[in-house]
């Protein structure tokens, strides 16, 4: 619902808000520069300015102060009517006033898209909208990161959905007030709340009618300090009978110009005061700074509009397509969906599709849907993300409170496959509450609950092999989830390892293929790519892309992986197999949370095998010479002491300041987690000193990590979980 509210708005207003969002930018520049070109004298008083400015303008009629402190006159004289923008300090001309005409134009567009009443309307709808856009993006936002407390930290999603939200939260302050006062600003200016404009004071019944005294010596406008004038409109010298008219900050009022007495005045009401507030807090008029920050959130807003209609497509592209969804009344099996961003939809369809085909009646749903009422189905899949931090995706936010109400027959049985991202301290959560639910109701589970890392094809693929057996069926689930462009790669180096020991293991460089025959619009060039980000190669034969971390970056000039050779993998058997100059089909996918934070604090890189790749390639960068520390656990040194001699020299050139290493496979063997114990004492010194903690490699190795971590961090009130919430401790696990 919250979604609806945000993205249905946003869409139907995405043309205005951009053409709002660059003319309000267009125009946060004028004060600033109104402001550059104005000096601004302390203490001067309205009679010394004007006395200044008539003996250099004998036919001046009026004297403005621009919100920026700039002083206009109009005047008239032999040739006709003027205006220029005076000095303050002398009252003599610095140049003739004439307004950009381009700048008026950009301000009508904005008020009213040059179409006056029905222009007026539109912008102030948008405004509406925007308020609505802001309200609904940051409780999605809160949402989003898991609560109000995790809002500034980082954030997870693909690219699209990263950038929207990064600078939705550092813009929403300055798009939330553009909002709130354009549509208060609207609002008066149809008259459904009042701008206080309509108070002006009475014209004085009687003046003394004396002879004009010098405007310098009028003691009502000795006694007005310059800071306060709006504007002064001089009298008809030959009128006696005429006044000054003096408008200023605190209100407005009429001068004798023979006493300089204030004849009549009247302050400003609070509803002027508060519409004068908001149309300088809209505009930054007389508040450039406010007014360049208003700019800089009024292009965010550009920005959103674009990211946000990216991210709409995206879902969409993605939205679930079910054929041959057997009515819930009919079904005998149920598969229902918990998901945020769609892509659960995908494997839901694969599963669907294998059990028709296999001759199953099967419903698909949203869990919000679950027909557990209508449906004499005993059989339940529950495909489930987890959202937020640990909870429930949008499609699945009822399904708890609705199973209180209206539970299955205890007699049905399900299976829970919990789709999440081991990045997160609450892998597939809401997958495992559900899966306890369930069982607390009383079903019977067909199998333990089973996990799926970051979408992976292999791991869906294995949950089949073991699924269909337990439904007397041999269920083959392929499916892709889409992927990038692919690039060809070409391998250039091999350096293997691990023969000996009978585990190999190889490190393969591949460049963008510079010495091969160009396409007409191809480039012999990398796409950009980071230590630590994976890279998808499609082996022949298999839609299903294979992950494998990456061990360069692209300013490093070639893309580089670490593969051990499974027994039967069909990827690290294909890369095994690659000669140099041989291509490959690749793909980028970015993995921004994997990667050391900048600064002085140490980095504690730890890792087994061959998930030194990604550590090897953050040292191989670290050009700052920051404190990084590498334990590293392999089998014998001998054969396969992976990225030895570049370890070597990154010791030396003081790229890594300590390296630990734990082999397995010789007398006295370890594995790299008693390395840690060893040095727990230098272990909680970096801890203390703000220390990152990056593990890579399997995920047996990754949890005896965390216990022994948990061990040596106790005495210090610390935990893997605490390291984690803080973004210190990340994990690249396979
Ligand atoms: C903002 C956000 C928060 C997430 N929170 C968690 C989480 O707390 N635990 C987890 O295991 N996975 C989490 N994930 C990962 C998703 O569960 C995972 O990518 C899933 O495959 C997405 O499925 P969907 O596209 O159907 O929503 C999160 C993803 C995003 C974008």
């Amino acid at each position: 619902m919250l979604r609806k509210i945000h993205s249905l708005p946003g869409l139907i207003a995405a043309l205005l808000i951009v053409l709002l969002g660059i003319t309000g930018a267009v125009l946060s520049v004028d004060p600033a520069i109104d402001r550059l070109g104005t000096s601004i004298p302390a203490h001067l008083s309205v009679a010394e300015l004007a006395g200044r400015v008539v003996a250099h303008y004998p036919g001046a009629e009026q004297i403005q102060r621009t919100p920026s402190g700039g002083i206009i006159v109009y005047y008239h004289s032999d040739s006709g009517a003027g205006a220029d923008r005076v000095d303050p300090q002398r009252g003599s001309r610095i140049e003739p006033y004439v307004p950009s005409a381009f700048s008026r134009w950009t301000k009508q567009l904005h008020r009213s898209l040059l179409l006056d009443t029905t222009g007026r309307a539109a912008t102030g709808i948008t405004a509406i909208v925007m308020l609505v856009l802001c309200v609904s993006g940051l409780l999605l936002l809160v949402k989003r990161v898991g609560g109000w407390r995790q809002v500034a930290g980082p954030l997870r999603g693909n690219r699209s959905q990263r950038w929207h939200a990064e600078v939705g939260r550092i813009a929403i302050a300055g798009l939330l007030l553009s909002a709130l006062t354009g549509t208060y600003m609207s609002a008066a200016t149809f008259s459904l709340v009042s701008d206080g404009t309509q108070d002006e004071p009475d014209f004085p019944a009687a003046t003394s009618g004396g002879p004009p005294a010098p405007v310098a010596r009028l003691p009502a406008l000795v006694a007005t300090d310059l800071a306060d004038l709006r504007e002064l409109v001089l009298p008809d010298p030959s009128d006696s009978a005429a006044v000054y008219t003096l408008r200023t900050v605190q209100g407005d009022g009429y001068v004798d110009q023979s006493t300089g007495k204030l004849l009549v005045f009247r302050a400003h009401s609070g509803v002027r005061d508060t519409y004068e507030l908001i149309y300088k807090l809209h505009t930054g008029e007389g508040l450039w700074w406010l007014g360049l920050l208003l700019g800089l959130c009024a292009l965010g807003a550009v920005w959103l509009a674009a990211t946000g209609a990216i991210v709409w497509w995206q879902r969409q592209r993605a939205k679930p397509k079910i054929a041959g969804n057997s009515p819930a009344q009919s079904a005998e099996t149920l598969i229902l969906v918990g998901s945020e961003n769609n892509s659960t939809w995908g494997f839901a369809r694969v599963l669907h599709d294998a059990l028709r085909k296999a001759g199953h009646k099967v419903h698909t749903a949203p869990m919000n849907q679950a027909p557990f009422q209508r449906s004499p189905a005993r059989l339940v899949f529950i495909l489930t993300a987890t959202y937020g931090d640990g909870e429930a995706p949008s499609s699945a936010n009822q399904f708890r409170a609705q199973l209180a109400q209206r539970a299955p027959d205890p007699a049905t049985k399900f299976a829970v496959l919990a789709f999440g991202d081991r990045q997160f301290t609450k892998f597939c959560q809401f997958g495992k509450d559900v899966d306890a639910a369930l069982a607390a109701h009383g079903c019977q589970r067909l199998l333990e609950l089973t996990t799926i890392n970051r979408q992976s094809s292999q791991e869906f693929a294995r949950w089949g092999v073991a699924v269909g057996p337990l439904l007397g069926l041999e269920l083959e689930l392929e499916h892709t989830p889409a992927h990038p462009k692919t690039f060809p790669l070409y391998l250039r180096e091999r350096i293997d390892y691990g023969i000996e020991e009978s585990e190999p293991t190889v490190v393969l460089r591949f460049d963008a293929g510079a010495g091969q025959p160009a396409g007409l619009f191809q480039r012999h060039r990398l796409p950009h790519f980071e230590a630590g980000d994976l890279v998808g190669i499609i082996p022949p034969g298999s839609p299903m892309p294979r992950f494998y971390s990456l061990a360069s970056g692209s300013r490093n000039g070639v893309l580089e992986i670490c593969v051990r050779k499974q027994p039967h993998g069909v990827c690290s058997t294909y890369l095994h197999g690659l000669q140099t100059g041989e291509r490959i089909d690749a793909f980028i996918q970015p993995n921004p949370q994997f990667r050391p934070a900048s600064g002085k604090a140490p980095v504690i890189l730890i890792g087994a095998g061959t998930g030194i790749g990604p550590l090897a390639g953050f040292i191989r960068n670290n050009t700052g010479k920051y404190p990084m520390y590498l334990y590293w656990g392999g089998r014998n040194p001998e054969s396969d002491f992976l990225y030895e001699p570049e370890l070597k020299n990154y010791l030396a050139d003081r790229r890594l300041t300590q390296l630990h290493t734990a082999f397995s496979r010789v007398h006295n063997g370890v594995h790299v987690q008693t390395r840690l114990t060893e040095d727990a004492d230098n272990m909680r010194k970096l801890i203390e000193n703000g220390g990152q903690v990056l593990v890579c490699g399997s995920s047996a190795m990754a949890s005896s990590v965390r216990m022994a971590l948990d061990e040596i961090l106790a005495p210090i009130h610390l935990s893997v979980l605490t390291l984690k919430t803080n973004g210190r401790y990340r994990e690249d696990v396979f």
